[in-house]
């Protein structure tokens, strides 16, 4: 869907200019989307409340289906009747592998490559740390200055126990700081999508210019997995962490999943040496042997319940198209870019579609108000400093009519002044 097409759209109104003629114009174009729309069956896939537009997929995911019918059987058969033979019975141990595979399909990773476990922030200070000991002799991580922080705050503290150095490179300039002073950099460490903004990198360029210096690219893909084909294997990208609860629906606290290129595992020397991660687990050995596969990468004993609930999220992906899911993530992002034109507001997030994931950041100077506002009135997204309105479009559960919705509540929050007695009360997004 071309913006231009969107913007014809309105033309059909008796009178385009006008508010309401925008809005009629906008919602036509919604419901012949939503009428061709290719994922509208997958929407019952997710238990979603009545009378909620959900925006907030992005940091957490909607609750799919098939969920809490999994964590009944997890807890109540598995864990309570079948107990510790659960490991063998159930198939306990293999979760991470098995639940990375499934991971790694959607994320364009062949069997064997991705392990599931722990939180992306102990992912990452494995992932890093693994990293510069592929590199030895190259002292230099580079990061983003507008990373996630955790991204940041990991990476300073391996490198602090490593001898190693964060060199903080907006991502525009790494290709640059690549090619002049490649030899001293051991990995490049960069968001695939910014969380503020929305803006998605160039994963295959940045890769290639690391590798041509002779680095390595290690992507943090909390905001691109599940989202849109990412292709990892095809671009030779070196290590990837993300989160399984965003655009995954994991759930709140769903492990993480850590990706190793084929060519590294064997080399590949986490910092977290767990004894889930050895190669003889239950030989009980005094000394660590890393197991031969993807597997060196687990640590310890897993989260199983949140595990198995990610898995069974990821039944929402059966038979779904990852391209059909970034072609329907596009139309939802694009719609809602042309309904905030309408409105004056301004959007941070790329217009160009190869540069945008699948949210949509707007900049608003009483940014927390008109979230709380919209939050009032059924429509849940949120909110980073100092100004940002976020708002995820995941297109396995949001559908063109509810983008034209949530505009529309935007647009009568902004005209009525509503947003002017609320309060924003999501505690881990106050300021
Ligand atoms: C890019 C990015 N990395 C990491 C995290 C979080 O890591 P963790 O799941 O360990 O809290 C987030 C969001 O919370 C994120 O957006
Ligand atoms: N991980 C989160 C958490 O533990 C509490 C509240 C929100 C989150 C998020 O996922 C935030 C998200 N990564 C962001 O992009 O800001």
């Amino acid at each position: 869907m071309s913006d231009s097409s969107l913007n014809t759209v309105a033309d059909d109104s008796s009178d385009p200019r006008s508010t309401a003629g925008l809005a009629a114009g906008r919602s036509t174009t919604a419901a012949a989307l939503d009428a061709a729309d290719p994922l509208a069956h997958v929407r019952e896939r997710f238990l979603l409340p009545d009378g909620v537009i959900y925006l907030d997929g992005n940091s957490l995911g909607a609750l799919p289906a098939g969920v809490p019918e999994a964590l009944r059987d997890a807890v109540h058969r598995q864990w309570g009747t079948d107990l510790i033979r659960s490991w063998n019975a159930n198939d306990w141990w293999g979760a991470p592998a098995r639940i990375g595979d499934r991971i790694g399909a959607l994320i364009g990773a062949a069997p064997g490559r991705v392990v599931c476990g722990d939180s992306t922030s102990i992912q990452i200070f494995n992932a890093i740390a693994g990293a510069l000991r592929l590199r030895p002799g190259r002292g230099v991580v580079l990061a983003d200055p507008d990373s996630f922080p955790t991204d940041l705050y990991l990476a300073d503290s391996i490198a602090g126990l490593l001898g190693a150095e964060v060199r903080r490179v907006p991502v525009g300039e790494a290709a640059e700081v690549l090619r002049a002073d490649g030899d001293s950099i051991a990995v490049i460490a960069y968001n695939h999508v910014d969380y503020r903004s929305g803006e998605l990198r160039d994963l295959p360029g940045l890769t290639a210019a690391a590798h041509a210096a002779g680095a390595l690219a290690l992507w943090d893909l909390c905001h691109s997995a599940g989202a849109f084909p990412i292709d990892l294997d095809a671009h030779d990208v070196d290590l990837a962490v993300g989160c399984g609860y965003k655009y995954l629906s994991g759930g709140p606290g769903a492990p993480a999943f850590v990706y190793v290129a084929e060519r590294h595992i064997a080399a590949f020397e986490p910092a977290l040496t767990g004894w889930h991660g050895h190669a003889n687990p239950f030989g009980m050995e005094a000394g660590y042997t890393p197991a031969p596969g993807i597997e060196r990468a687990r640590i310890g004993t897993p989260p199983l319940l949140s595990m198995l609930a990610l898995e069974a999220a990821l039944d929402a992906y059966d038979g779904v198209s990852m391209a059909e899911v970034r072609a329907k993530g596009l139309a939802l992002t694009d719609l809602f870019i042309a309904c905030v034109g309408d409105l004056g507001l301004e959007t941070l997030t790329p217009i160009e579609h190869a540069r945008r994931g699948s949210q949509v950041a707007v900049r608003h100077p009483e940014a927390h108000a008109v979230m709380a506002a919209l939050i009032d009135r059924g429509v849940i997204g949120d909110v980073r400093p100092p100004d940002v309105l976020r708002f995820g479009f995941n297109p396995l559960y949001i559908g063109h009519a509810d983008v034209v919705e949530a505009a529309r509540v935007l647009g009568d929050i902004l005209e009525t002044g509503a947003y002017k007695e609320a309060r924003y009360a999501v505690r881990s997004t106050v300021t």
